[in-house]
């Protein structure tokens, strides 16, 4: 605990803002206490960029270029020496160090082990200045309507307001107003976070603005504890404050090391690649996602090779349970309350659980197991999810959206463009998996039926115009002429000596269905019409071929379930084929 409080003008403290001589104090402070800084490294500051670090020669491959004693770090033992507390363990194990940071910056008293750190605290950014869209006004947080990343932000938010109120209760430092900033949050479902946070420097230590501040701090510039090779770590996401070597910003792909040196217990930050004079010196936060940066870092990259983006699918109560039943792998991680999220990047745009899910998803109750019927049925139903999406992204990167600084409108850009890319890809690589089904399972195609049939072709150039293929597209028949084709081919299989080469399977499947199916009164209804349209006419008409076996409606509706159970139409060509029932076996 603090013993002795010192009457410190620390709101000076909080209004500083990160300037060069701001962090030249910070740079003395850390020199003085033992730090060592390679004089290659140059820092500097600007208002767009803040600080970052520049070569000023040549830097070798594995040169150590910071090494900070362990007494600069701000670690959670600190903060639990500070409040007399323990941190939490079973929530974020960097709740207490949150608190701790909040304090420092933004208590207007002190003690000495605060003002040690006062030089550090100087340098870190005020929320005037962080892009976070956790800072960001009602009004800019519409640029993110409709995405996956709004949601997150909200959810984020109240787990953190919930975290913060528990805290400053433990340590008795909540008043009135964090009470009923609280109340007003937790019961009001109107509450827009945003409408408090960022808007204004003036806040006590303990308000949520304070906590949501060190929050972010700690998520845009901590490091894992793990480098500290304490004994008795509680939680691998434990992270500490490393003074000047946060200075660096992110390069996604750079090789940096960080390391404990157990000789002089100062943890140095080295550079694995070469770096050359006037080249900007980078770390390496991890490979992130443009909604991971864009939260928790306050920005984001165009084309970021590490992007991803999230389907979350829901379902109705009980459908989950039954999935798992069908063997669809889908890890913990990735299953919620009555929905189900996959993860989409740009080199794997389509997982094949997600297939498999639609899959399963559009199998017909005849259907024992998933069919390649049912996937190829069900990549349309996800086809048009994904495409939904695109159209949206396409339409949200024209950000019209007004938003406060240039920094936030160009890493919105690059994380709405990152969602679009992303999308795109899913959608062209959906079209290719269906490419890829026909040319590997070859099914039965029913335009090189109807090529060869040249008698029925006449038929329906006699009746209906239609001399190839394609007109059936064009004038809408391709339906009604798989239905004709159908009751023509069972007919001229009971009949003995027709030479069509017929497949197996369809007459096997129309026998199958016409010996178990109850025929209704709605599905002569439904195939009334069509079949008026036809019959008797063309029996009349061209007797040597619907003049002969059984063309009565019942043979139709027949043929109708025929075609809902084996065929398939290939949405790019519009070409329909005829699946034989197999079981689907690529991997979940
Ligand atoms: C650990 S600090 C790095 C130093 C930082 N520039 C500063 O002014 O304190 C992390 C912050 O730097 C900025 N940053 C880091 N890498 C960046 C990058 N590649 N592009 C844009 N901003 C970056 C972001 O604001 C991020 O939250």
């Amino acid at each position: 605990m603090c013993v002795e409080m010192l009457k410190m003008d620390h709101f000076e403290s909080r209004n500083k803002s990160m300037t060069i001589g701001t962090i030249n104090s910070c740079i003395e402070w850390a020199k003085s206490h033992g730090s060592v800084i390679d004089d290659k490294v140059e820092f500097r500051a600007d208002a767009n960029q803040g600080t970052y670090a520049v070569a000023n020669a040549q830097i070798v491959e594995g040169s150590v270029l910071v090494t900070i004693p362990h007494q600069l770090l701000v670690t959670t033992a600190l903060a639990e020496k500070h409040f007399g507390l323990k941190a939490p363990t079973e929530s974020n194990p960097n709740a207490l160090l949150q608190l701790f940071l909040s304090k420092m910056k933004f208590s207007s008293e002190s003690c000495s082990e605060i003002a040690f750190f006062q030089p550090f605290m100087d340098v870190l950014p005020l929320t005037k200045d962080i892009h976070s869209p956790y800072f960001w006004s009602r009004e800019e947080l519409t640029a993110l309507k409709g995405t996956e990343l709004l949601i997150k932000i909200e959810r984020n938010l109240k787990k953190l307001v919930k975290e913060w109120f528990d805290l400053i209760t433990k340590v008795n430092a909540a008043d009135d107003d964090d009470t009923e900033f609280y109340l007003q949050s937790s019961s009001n479902p109107q509450f827009q976070l945003s409408d408090y946070s960022g808007q204004s420097e003036d806040f006590t230590w303990h308000s949520f603005t304070a906590y949501l501040w060190s929050a972010y701090i700690v998520s845009s510039r901590a490091f894992p504890e793990l480098i500290l090779e304490h004994p008795d770590l509680k939680d691998i996401n434990q992270a500490f404050l490393y003074p000047v070597v946060d200075f660096f910003n992110h390069h996604n792909g750079q090789k940096v090391q960080w390391q404990l040196n157990k000789d002089t217990n100062g943890v140095s930050f080295s550079s694995g690649d070469q770096i050359e004079r006037g080249e900007e010196i980078f770390n390496n936060y991890g490979d992130k996602s443009n909604e991971e940066l864009l939260l928790n870092y306050g920005f984001a990259m165009p084309n970021n090779e590490n992007d991803l983006s999230t389907l979350t699918l829901r379902l109705p109560p009980g459908q989950l349970e039954s999935l798992v039943s069908w063997d669809l792998v889908i890890s913990d991680q990735n299953l919620a309350e009555n929905s189900v999220n996959f993860v989409l990047t740009v080199d794997s745009p389509l997982p094949m659980s997600l297939v498999k899910l639609f899959g399963i998803l559009s199998k017909l109750t005849s259907e024992n197991f998933v069919t390649w019927r049912s996937v190829l049925e069900g990549t349309e139903r996800l086809n048009a999810i994904i495409d939904q999406k695109l159209d949206f992204f396409k339409d949200a990167t024209k950000l019209r959206v007004s938003l406060k600084s240039p920094i936030r409108s160009k890493s919105t850009k690059a994380y709405l463009a990152g969602q679009k890319r992303i999308f795109q890809e899913s959608s062209d690589f959906i079209k290719k998996f269906q490419r890829k089904v026909v040319k590997d399972l070859k099914p039965v195609s029913f335009k090189s039926i109807f090529k060869a049939d040249k008698p029925f072709v006449n038929t329906l150039t006699l009746t209906f115009g239609i001399m190839k293929y394609e007109d059936l597209l064009s004038k809408g028949f391709l339906q009604q002429a798989l239905l004709l084709w159908i009751v023509r081919a069972y007919n001229m299989s009971s009949r003995e000596g027709a030479n069509l080469a017929l497949p197996q399977f369809i007459i096997d499947c129309f026998e199958d269905v016409k010996s178990n199916m109850v025929i209704e009164k709605d599905d002569v209804q439904e195939y009334l019409a069509f079949y008026k349209s036809m019959f008797p006419q063309l029996s009349t008409k061209i007797p040597e071929i619907y003049g002969k076996g059984d063309w009565s409606i019942k043979n139709f509706i027949v043929a109708g379930t025929v075609i809902d159970r084996l065929v398939w139409i290939l949405p790019a060509s519009q070409e329909a084929f005829f699946l034989e029932r197999k079981r689907y076996d690529l991997l979940s």
